[in-house]
């Protein structure tokens, strides 16, 4: 079975993650990205909402025992397909011609909760499930492109916030914030509030893409021009 999977409602394409904690891995990220390519070859899809079929998880992030596996095993070059292949799934969603929306059912952790703030617009439920970037707690720094693309989704005081102390916050949090359009109060009502908001976008490809390449440039051009030294060098941890 795959780690993820799609299909259309009517105009919406609806993409979920369906492996568990969905751990980030290679094969998630060539996964994704060919999902991307079936929806955008699709001129009848308007609107993209990304999710998860998982109870309690949206996606807890990078995939850290795969990687500490490719690391025991020397094989470098699949952690850098995989770094590549996340950094094109996230410049993809910045660049898709169609709004993304991200239904966060769930935990998310790190790159799950960066995978959101890549995307158009969030909503989550507030019954369970947290967001939030451990990363300043296990060691791990972000990537240029990424602190230039979440501060797309969160404001800097609160991305301060977040970033820095690693606390885990609720939908009623992130919604004070407006870093989500609403805390949905469960899953139902996650799911209708969602796929009414992707309901409402009919907009023609060419302009809606023109919007998202002009606002994401330099988004676009830091991750294209300052990541690839901490991916080529692996980079990817801090001691001490
Ligand atoms: C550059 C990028 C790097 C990376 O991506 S690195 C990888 C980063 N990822 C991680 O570090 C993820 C690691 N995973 C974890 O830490 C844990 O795997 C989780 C915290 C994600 C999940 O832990 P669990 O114990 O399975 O969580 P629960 O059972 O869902 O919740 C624990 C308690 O918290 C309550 N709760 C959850 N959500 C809410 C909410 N929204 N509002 C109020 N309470 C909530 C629950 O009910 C429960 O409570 P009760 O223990 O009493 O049953």
């Amino acid at each position: 079975m795959s780690v993820i999977e799609w299909k259309k409602d009517g105009s919406v394409a609806v993409v979920s993650m369906c492996n568990g904690s969905n751990r980030q891995n290679l094969e998630f990220a060539e996964t994704m990205n060919r999902i991307f390519d079936e929806i955008e070859a699709d001129n009848d899809i308007f609107s993209l909402v990304l999710t998860s079929s998982d109870e309690k998880n949206f996606s807890q992030g990078v995939d850290i025992e795969w990687m500490g596996g490719k690391l025991a095993e020397n094989d470098l070059e699949s952690i850098k397909a995989f770094m590549y292949g996340m950094n094109r799934v996230f410049k993809r969603i910045l660049l898709m011609p169609l709004p993304v929306i991200a239904a966060i059912n769930g935990h998310a952790f790190g790159n799950g909760a960066m995978l959101a703030c890549a995307c158009d617009f969030r909503f989550m439920k507030k019954d369970r499930g947290f967001f939030c970037f451990p990363e300043v707690d296990i060691n791990i720094p972000f990537l240029p492109g990424m602190i230039a693309f979440v501060r797309k989704a969160i404001p800097e005081y609160k991305f301060n916030e977040l970033k820095l102390t690693g606390k885990r916050v609720t939908a009623l949090e992130l919604a004070e914030h407006h870093i989500i359009e609403k805390a949905s109060d469960d899953i139902d009502e996650l799911k209708s509030d969602v796929m009414e908001f992707a309901r409402t976008f009919t907009k023609k490809r060419g302009i809606f893409g023109e919007h998202k390449r002009r606002m994401y440039k330099s988004v676009v051009a830091v991750m294209d021009e300052e990541d690839p030294e901490f991916i080529d060098g692996l980079k990817l941890f801090v001691e001490g």
